[in-house]
């Protein structure tokens, strides 16, 4: 081979063995990317949990917890939170609050007496700047441990086509995995439901951390506690109850005058878990009355106020930390997917009913 030849020989070599690096390199990154993303190996992102949801009701809506109605009202702190944490919102004498009362169906139509779960959300602006946002349940603990459990309990309790009832098999094989969820199961069958969202409490399950003025830390969980006292209705009134019988009573509530929740701290012992919302701690922990809500008015979710808002529980202000509780860092990515496409088919002018136009008048939002 001659000199000239040999040299251009191994410059196309060279030439090859680069492109190949380069494509090796790109490949790594583009099965990196599909992999982060779940689209290839079937790993769980925040995706997974919203994928079902969409098609099922119009454009607009939140993916879950549906149907609401948005409520102003005012925080009042009673200064017994103050040596715990630093958030002015304990110490503040009036935060002004926005909030939504909502059912836990995804369906923004479901009849009131179709979920037993009642919800509660609230942002808190303090005279700082800084915001506290929160959903809390009636429930008071989630089923399992970890987020992917609550994809699993969905799956086990999917009704099989065959008999309109969920799998026996398919449920055993879940409750092994997550025996935690036997507790949830049977609340879930033996709980009052309640009859009125004045009466109802609302938990906060996760946990979080509060930090006092020397940087001292505190596992808290919190509860919103009515001063309206708890109704329960019996199968056949359930049965029979209006289609929107809640939103109505509390309507009618409001009208009469406010409605007022204690906010109860529980403060965790050393040996309490924090990070894991399936398992409640002892009832003689210290509870402490940060403070009391008051709300005042309800208004449609349609006009605004609540509809656009994502009441991200890791919205949390100074004094308070997030725990390592998985849960609640998986609902952190959930809400903000679920609210960016709802939010996105609203400015796009894909959604009607949510924005207040007639209903169900564009196919293509179904
Ligand atoms: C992995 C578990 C969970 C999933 C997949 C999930 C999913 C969702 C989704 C998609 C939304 C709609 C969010 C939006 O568009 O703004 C939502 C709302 C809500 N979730 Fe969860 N959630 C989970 C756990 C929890 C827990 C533990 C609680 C109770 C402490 C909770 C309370 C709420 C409440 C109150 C709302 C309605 C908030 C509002 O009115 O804007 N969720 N959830």
């Amino acid at each position: 081979m001659r000199k000239n030849s040999l040299i251009a020989y191994l410059r196309t070599k060279r030439v090859l063995f680069i492109l190949c690096g380069i494509l090796l390199i790109a490949g790594t990154l583009v099965l990196a990317f599909a992999w982060s993303a779940g689209l290839i190996g079937g790993r769980i992102t925040t995706q997974t949990f919203l994928k079902d949801t969409p098609k099922t009701y119009p454009a607009g809506y939140r993916r879950a917890h549906g149907k609401g109605i948005c409520f102003e009202g005012t925080f009042r702190a009673s200064g017994k939170g103050v040596p715990f944490s630093i958030a002015r919102v304990f110490a503040q004498q009036k935060v002004p609050v926005a909030g939504r009362f909502s059912l836990g169906s995804p369906d923004p139509y479901a009849p009131d007496n179709s979920t037993r779960t009642v919800s509660m959300a609230l942002l808190l602006t303090a005279d700082d700047g800084e915001q506290w946002r929160m959903k809390l349940n009636n429930e008071p603990f989630f089923a399992t441990r970890d987020a992917e459990g609550f994809l699993k309990q969905m799956e086990a309790y999917k009704p099989t086509p065959a008999t309109g009832t969920p799998d026996p098999a398919r449920v055993a094989a879940f409750l092994k995995e997550y025996p935690e969820a036997q507790k949830y199961v049977k609340w879930d069958a033996t709980a009052p439901w309640t009859r009125s969202f004045a009466g109802a409490q609302y938990n906060v399950i996760n946990s979080f951390i509060l930090i006092d003025k020397n940087g001292k830390k505190q596992a808290i969980r919190w509860s919103m506690r009515p001063h309206a006292p708890f109704t329960s209705w019996s199968v056949n009134q359930r049965k029979q109850a209006s289609h929107d019988f809640l939103f109505e009573d509390l309507k009618k509530r409001l009208k009469k005058g406010p409605l007022y929740w204690d906010l109860v701290l529980t403060l965790a012992e050393p040996s309490d878990p924090v990070n894991d919302p399936s398992q409640v701690w002892p009832e003689n922990r210290r509870q402490i009355v940060a403070g009391t809500l008051e709300v005042s008015h309800v208004f449609d979710q349609t006009n605004g106020g609540c509809r656009d808002v994502n009441f991200d529980p890791t919205r949390v202000p100074k004094g308070i930390t997030l725990s390592d509780d998985p849960v609640l860092a998986a609902r952190a990515g959930i809400y903000s997917h679920s609210h960016s496409d709802r939010v996105r088919e609203i400015g796009y002018g894909k959604a009607t009913d949510a924005v207040g136009k007639p209903k169900n008048d564009n196919p293509k939002n179904k």
